[in-house]
């Protein structure tokens, strides 16, 4: 095998990145990055506009290839997988999209059926047995069930994507902007939701949770571990893109004026680039 060797602590991460680099056409958004998250952390990643979070969740699941490097999953490289291994490490991820990316014309009831209906070939009595009871959950009454999307306020269709994403119990649970345009009562809500999830699997099995977030408050809250990333362009060459990796509730005492700067939201020469007098 001519496979790089594996980073030092992957063997127990479920989740790892190896030296990962994209590229799109000209533009490198993910720079020879290197991570490893143990199961049943919550990490939080952040960083500013356009930097590749949500660039670097969707390599995690293999719906953007690395230009180089590797992404592995519970050990082992998804570029070595076939497409049904692929299929099947996908399934043991659960998704909350950033604007919870349910099907309009579907009702809640279906549209947090349809995992476990497609993947499991459960029974409908069953899968909507599960639904009431993943619903129940977030927090929701069984009468959401018949209701279309649109029939719901924007905290209620993130927590049916929550609820969604519950119905495969997942080892990972992958977030994209799970606060954002939520009030702050609702946003802490779903603070609370992801806090509880992570404990869903007890001591055996715990939910390993990575969380994309602008939401300082949130990432400090959720997380356990926070990984800031720095946009590539702004980087000198021979600099590293991750610019904070530590305990979430240290980064406030970080000395990098990079991550000062995004913690306390200070536009500082920003404001001189955008050119805004
Ligand atoms: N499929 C793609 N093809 C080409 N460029 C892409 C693609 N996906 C993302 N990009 C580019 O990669 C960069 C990073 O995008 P990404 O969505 O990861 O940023 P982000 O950090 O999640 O930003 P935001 O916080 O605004 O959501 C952007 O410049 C974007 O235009």
């Amino acid at each position: 095998m001519n496979a790089p060797a594996p980073a030092k602590d992957a063997k127990k991460a479920l989740v790892a990145i190896e030296r990962l680099s994209v590229r799109f056409g000209t533009q490198t958004v993910l720079r020879d990055l290197s991570l490893s998250v143990p199961r049943g952390q919550t990490l939080a990643i952040i960083g500013e506009s356009g930097c590749g979070k949500t660039v670097l969740l969707k390599s995690l699941i293999g719906l953007i290839q690395p230009t180089s490097g590797r992404v592995l999953f519970d050990g082992e490289p998804l570029g070595g997988m076939s497409d049904r291994q692929l299929t099947a490490a996908r399934t043991r991820y659960g998704f909350v999209f950033q604007q919870a990316a349910l099907f309009d014309s579907s009702t809640i009831e279906e549209n947090v059926t349809f995992p476990v209906l497609e993947h499991r070939r459960a029974k409908p009595a069953e899968a909507r047995r599960m639904a009431v009871d993943r619903l129940r959950q977030v927090g929701l009454p069984e009468s959401v069930l018949t209701k279309k999307p649109a029939e719901l306020s924007g905290g209620m269709r993130k927590r049916v994507g929550l609820a969604r994403a519950l119905m495969m119990d997942p080892d990972v649970l992958l977030y994209d902007e799970p606060t954002t345009g939520l009030d702050p009562i609702m946003s802490d809500v779903v603070n609370e939701l992801i806090l509880r999830t992570t404990e869903l699997g007890g001591d055996d099995n715990p939910v390993t949770s990575i969380v994309v977030t602008h939401d300082m408050h949130s990432a400090v809250k959720v997380a356990d571990r926070i990984v800031m990333l720095y946009p590539v362009a702004r980087l000198k060459p021979d600099e590293p893109q991750i610019v904070y990796d530590g305990p979430a509730n240290k980064i406030e005492k970080s000395s990098d004026p990079r991550v000062t700067q995004f913690v306390h939201g200070e536009a500082r020469d920003r404001l001189e680039e955008l050119q805004i007098a």
